[in-house]
C-alpha cells in the first residue's frame, strides 16, 4: 500500500540542463547512484505510482521501472509542458510533481500538500519555505515545481498553453492555490550546477539546517498587507501556521495505548500482507487455462487445503484442489471456483460450466494489502481503531507516537467565580475553563488547569510565567480586547513576542497570539476572547490547527456542504461562525438550521448545536435552499 492512493507522482526531468552545461541532469551521478534515483526513492513511498517526464535518454530513464513520458509539445518548452503530459497520463485524482534535481525532498511532501489542498478546497497546493535574504529579512520562497494538482485541471492547462504562455506561476494565478510552509528549507535545495553537484556529493548527510528562530514580525511581513486591526481569518491562520513549529519528541507505546495518538514515524511494513497468495472463497482452486470456453469441464479433485495448513499439492492440467477461504493457493492454480457456482460436485470431481468464472477470479495476492518495505501508515496520522488493527496485522507490538502536548490554561477577570463558590453580585461563573478543558482533552493534550487569575499584574505575570515554564502552549480567556481593566495584554506583551489582532470575524474578534519566554523556557500563547461562544470559535478555528501542527498531526477541519433551511443574515466582509443543527432532509440530503439567538455570550447556542455554519468573508445573506459550509462537531467515535 502506498501512502496516498489518490496521488500519482511525476518527476520533471525534461529540462535542457542549461546551467549544467546541457547535461541530462536527472542522470548525473550522485552519492552512488543518479539524481533521479534519489528523487524516485523519496517520492515513491508517498504516492501510488511514479512516472518520469524526460525529453532525451528515454531508455536510460526507463531502467528505473517507471513509465517515461516525453513532452507532447515537442520538448524543452519548460515545466508546464511536462505537467501537461503528466496530467494527460495521470490515472489518479491528483498529481504530485517534483524536479529531478531535488534529492533531499521532504518525506511528507504528498501528505502535507494533500491536507492543505483538501482543507482549503484548492486546485493546486505548492510548497513554500521561509528564508532570510542577505539583509536578514525573511522572505517567502515558493517552490512551484513541488506541487500537488487536481488531474481535472488538464483542460485548463491545455487552453493556457494554447495561448502560447509557458510560465508556471502565470498559470497558477488563474487557479485556487494553497501554500504550505515547510520548515526545512534545505529539503527543497536543487542542484543546478556541476559544482553544486560535486559539493553535495562529497558532503555528508543533508545540506544545512534552517537558520535563526523566526519572529512574528518577520512572518507577518510575508503578507501582502498586514493590519493587526483588520485581519482576515485566513491571514491569521496563515501567520499562526507559519510561526508554529512541531515538537520533536516521541515515545514508543504499546499498540493499545496508541489509540488517538499521533504517529511519529512512518510504519514500514516488515512483511507482505497477506504473506502468500490465497483463496478468497470456499471452493476449488484450479488452473485458469482449464476453464471451458463453451459447454462444461469436469476436473479431478486431488486434495484439500485448509487455511493455516500449508500444502505441497500441485495441480496439473485437468486437476483442482478443494480449498477453504484463506488457504494458500496450491502451485499451478491461479483461480478459485466458489463452491456454490459448481455445475456439479461428484465424488472426487467437480464440473464447471462455461462463463461462470474468469481466470484469476477469487485469488488474493501476496502483499496486495501491504507490501513488504512499503509505508503502511504515514507519520502524522491520528491513529484510529482501523490503524491499530493494521499495525497488528504487521505483527508490530509497539509504535512511535508523538509525546503528548502539555497545554496550560486559565481564565482572567475579577467578575469570575469558580463552580462551588458563592455567586456575588455582578459576577458570573467561569464556564470557559470547562469548555477549554473539554476541547483540549478531545485533542489528546495533557491539560494543566491553572484556575481563575485576577485582573492584577502580579498574578497575571506569575500565571503566565508558570504556564510558560511547565507547558508547550498556554491558552487564556478574557482580557484581550482593550477594556480598562484588561491587564492581560500588557503582561503578555512584556513577556514575549505577542501580536494583538482584531479579526474580521464574528464571534471571536479579538485574539492574542505569540510566544512568551520565562527563565529560558518558551511557550506558544493563545489569548482567546472572554465571551463564552467566542472562546470556542477561536479555539476551533485558530488554536486547534496550531496545536495539531505542534503535535505533528495531520487532521484538517472536516467541512461538509449542507442546504440552508431558512434565510441567514450575513454581512459581507467578515467571517461568521453560526451555530447550527445538521440533519437529513426528506430527500436524503444534508440540511442545516440555526440554533436561535447567536450572541457571543449565549453558550446555549453552542450546546444545542451539532455543527457550525461557516460563512466566509465574501459571502452575503444566505437564502433558504442555498448551500453552505458546515463543520460537524462529532465524527464516528
Ligand atoms: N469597545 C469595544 N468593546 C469590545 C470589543 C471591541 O472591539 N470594542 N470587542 C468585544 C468582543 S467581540 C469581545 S469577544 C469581548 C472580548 O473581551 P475580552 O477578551 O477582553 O474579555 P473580557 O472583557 O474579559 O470578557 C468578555 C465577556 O465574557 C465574559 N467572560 C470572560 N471570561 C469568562 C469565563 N471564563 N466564563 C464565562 N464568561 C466569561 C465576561 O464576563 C464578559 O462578559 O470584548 C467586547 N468588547
Ligand atoms: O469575539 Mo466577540 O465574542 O465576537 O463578540
Ligand atoms: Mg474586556
Amino acid at each position: 500500500m502506498s501512502a496516498n492512493s489518490k496521488v500519482s507522482g511525476l518527476i520533471l526531468a525534461g529540462g535542457r540542463g542549461t546551467r549544467m552545461g546541457r547535461v541530462d541532469k536527472g542522470l548525473q551521478p550522485f552519492r552512488g547512484t543518479t539524481l533521479v534515483a534519489h528523487v524516485l526513492q523519496r517520492l515513491a513511498p508517498q504516492v501510488a505510482s511514479v512516472a518520469i517526464n524526460a525529453n532525451r535518454n528515454l531508455p536510460q530513464y526507463a531502467e528505473y521501472g517507471c513509465p517515461v513520458l516525453g513532452d507532447e509539445l515537442g520538448g524543452f518548452e519548460g515545466p508546464l509542458a511536462g505537467l501537461q503530459t503528466g496530467l494527460r497520463h495521470c490515472g489518479t485524482e491528483l498529481l504530485l510533481t517534483a524536479p529531478c534535481d531535488s534529492p533531499f525532498l521532504p518525506p511528507d511532501l504528498a501528505q502535507r500538500l494533500l491536507a492543505a489542498l483538501q482543507s482549503q478546497d484548492a486546485d493546486v497546493a505548492v510548497a513554500v519555505t521561509l528564508e532570510a535574504d542577505e539583509q536578514g529579512v525573511v522572505q517567502r520562497q515558493p517552490h512551484p515545481v513541488f506541487a500537488l494538482l487536481k488531474a481535472s485541471l488538464l483542460p485548463q492547462l491545455d487552453a493556457y498553453l494554447a495561448t502560447g504562455a509557458r510560465r508556471l506561476e502565470g498559470w497558477y494565478k488563474s487557479l485556487r492555490l494553497a501554500e504550505v510552509v515547510f520548515e526545512d528549507a534545505a529539503a527543497f535545495r536543487n542542484i543546478n550546477t556541476l559544482g553544486e553537484l560535486q559539493q553535495f556529493d562529497q558532503a555528508n548527510g543533508q545540506p544545512g539546517q534552517p537558520g535563526q528562530p523566526l519572529t512574528l514580525a518577520a512572518v507577518a511581513s510575508c503578507l501582502d498587507a498586514y493590519d493587526p486591526d483588520a485581519m482576515s481569518v485566513r491571514d491569521a491562520q496563515r501567520i499562526i501556521g507559519d510561526f508554529i513549529t512541531p515538537i520533536q519528541s516521541f515515545e514508543k507505546v504499546a499498540l493499545r495505548s496508541a489509540l488517538d495518538r499521533v504517529l511519529a514515524q512512518d510504519v514500514i511494513s516488515p512483511i507482505n500482507v497477506p504473506a502468500y497468495d490465497n483463496s478468497a472463497m470456499d471452493g476449488y482452486a484450479l488452473r485458469g487455462a482449464d476453464l471451458p470456453k463453451e459447454g462444461s469441464v469436469t476436473l479431478e479433485v486431488i486434495g484439500i487445503v485448509y487455511a493455516g495448513r500449508p500444502t505441497a499439492l500441485a495441480c496439473g492440467p485437468g486437476q483442482c484442489v478443494r480449498i477453504m477461504t484463506g488457504g494458500a493457493m496450491p502451485e499451478g492454480c491461479d483461480t478459485v471456483l466458489p463452491q456454490e457456482l459448481a455445475a456439479a460436485i461428484g465424488d472426487g470431481s467437480v464440473t464447471i460450466a462455461a462463463g461462470v468464472l474468469k481466470a484469476g477470479d477469487n485469488r488474493r495476492f501476496k502483499g496486495e494489502d501491504l507490501a513488504e518495505g512499503g509505508v503502511a501508515i504515514a507519520r502524522g496520522k491520528v491513529l484510529r481503531p482501523a490503524d491499530l488493527g493494521l499495525i497488528a496485522s504487521l505483527g508490530l507490538a509497539e509504535v512511535a507516537v508523538q509525546r503528548r502536548l502539555r497545554v496550560a490554561f486559565f481564565s482572567t477577570g475579577d467578575e469570575l467565580r469558580s463552580v462551588g463558590e458563592t455567586l456575588d453580585t455582578g459576577c458570573v461563573y467561569d464556564s470557559n475553563r470547562y469548555t477549554l478543558f473539554g476541547m483540549l482533552q478531545r485533542l489528546g493534550c495533557d491539560v494543566i488547569d491553572m484556575g481563575i487569575v485576577k485582573d492584577d499584574t502580579v498574578a497575571l505575570e506569575a500565571a503566565l510565567r508558570s504556564g510558560c515554564e511547565n507547558a508547550d502552549a498556554i491558552i487564556t480567556s478574557g482580557g484581550v480586547s482593550d477594556g480598562a481593566a484588561d491587564y492581560t495584554r500588557a503582561m503578555m506583551a512584556r513577556l514575549g513576542d505577542v501580536a494583538f489582532w482584531k479579526l474580521n470575524m464574528r464571534p471571536g474578534r479579538p485574539l492574542a497570539f505569540g510566544k512568551i519566554n520565562s527563565n529560558g523556557r518558551s511557550a506558544w500563547l493563545f489569548g482567546l476572547p472572554g465571551n463564552p461562544v467566542a472562546v470556542m470559535v477561536s479555539f476551533y478555528f485558530f488554536a486547534r490547527a496550531a496545536l495539531l501542527h505542534m503535535m505533528g498531526a495531520n487532521a484538517p477541519l472536516p467541512l461538509l456542504r449542507a442546504r440552508a433551511q431558512a434565510n441567514i443574515r450575513k454581512r459581507p466582509g467578515r467571517s461568521e461562525f453560526q451555530r447550527g443543527v445538521l440533519s437529513t432532509g426528506t430527500d436524503g440530503a444534508p440540511q442545516v438550521r440555526l440554533t436561535g439567538a447567536q450572541g457571543s455570550g449565549i453558550l446555549r447556542s453552542m450546546s444545542e448545536a451539532n455543527c457550525m455554519v461557516v460563512l466566509r468573508d465574501e459571502q452575503g445573506n444566505v437564502a433558504e435552499g442555498d448551500m453552505v459550509d458546515v463543520l460537524p462537531f462529532e465524527g464516528l467515535l
